[in-house]
């Protein structure tokens, strides 16, 4: 029970019976060092996000923008790997309401095993996964395993993306299909990309699945205009990040992203 209570694509309907949009922050594991994850995790939770996505530091994180690579270094640097992630959140996970989507690329999972690796993070009660460089054509493979293991595997479309890729894109994604919402790597943008309003009305005429934006979205007056344009959530990674990261001590950290999260779950009906 407690696993189709804590499943994506559950959560994303009952937020959808309640009208609401999903706060889905993104953080990343070992930065500054894992014990604060777990707290992150807890307090991220405790806030009132709907979903948490969790990154898996990796040597060469292209998709990511300077905040998330200073991130990665620091969590490297600190020796997190992906076991020690997967440890602690067997530990964390039991005590959260809201469920976790593991963010890896794709290398960490070939080098463990396709099986191996789904098999881990189920066992870590992970529900489902993101992998940014994974692309379309190469996700037979992926997506048989994580429906063995019952992991939603998360697909993204992005601004540029043939319609027709889109299509097929959000045929297979499962639990949410992630808009990415500009051109490059992650960061905050001052502004959010205009276009994301069309692109969600596109994605919305093909499926009815649950669609949540990222990528550049850092202030409340932007989560809330997403919202408003119809995203069924609204992802925000680096604005947390940094202020996790780049603080004076942990526990400064920790409470600057309790009192951001608060803010941004406010903005969002
Ligand atoms: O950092 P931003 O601009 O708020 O975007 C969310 C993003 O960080 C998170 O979803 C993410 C982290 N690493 C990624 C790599 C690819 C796509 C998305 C991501």
């Amino acid at each position: 029970m407690a696993d189709r209570k804590r499943s994506v694509a559950e959560t994303f309907s009952r937020l959808r019976e309640q009208g609401k949009t999903a706060f889905i922050p993104f953080i990343t594991a070992g930065d500054p060092d894992l014990a604060t994850t777990a707290k992150a995790l807890k307090i991220l939770d405790s806030c009132g996000s709907d979903v948490i996505e969790l990154g898996v530091p990796y040597s060469d994180p292209l998709a990511d923008g300077p905040v998330i690579q200073a991130a990665t270094y620091r969590a490297l640097k600190g020796g997190t790997t992906l076991s020690s992630v997967l440890a602690m959140l067997k530990e964390v996970i039991p005590e959260l309401s809201c469920p976790i989507v593991l963010f890896t690329y794709c290398n960490p999972i070939l080098k463990l095993g396709v099986r191996n690796f789904m098999n881990n993070i189920k066992q870590a009660g992970v529900n489902g996964l993101v992998v940014p460089d994974l692309p379309l054509e190469e996700t037979t493979l992926l997506r048989s395993e994580a429906t063995m293991h019952s992991i939603e595997l998360v697909l993204l479309t992005t601004p540029t993306t043939p319609t027709e890729r889109m299509k097929e894109i959000t045929k297979v994604s499962e639990g949410f299909i992630y808009l990415v919402s500009a051109v490059g790597v992650t960061g905050a943008r001052s502004n959010v990309n205009l276009r994301v309003e069309h692109l969600l009305q596109e994605i919305k005429q093909v499926t009815d699945k649950p669609v949540a934006v990222g990528f550049g979205i850092s202030t409340p007056e932007q989560a809330k205009q997403i919202a408003g344009w119809g995203a069924d959530g609204v992802i925000i990674g680096s604005a947390i990040v940094r202020q996790l990261g780049e603080a004076a001590s942990p526990e400064e950290g920790l409470k600057r992203i309790e009192e951001y999260a608060k803010s941004i779950k406010a903005a969002i009906p």
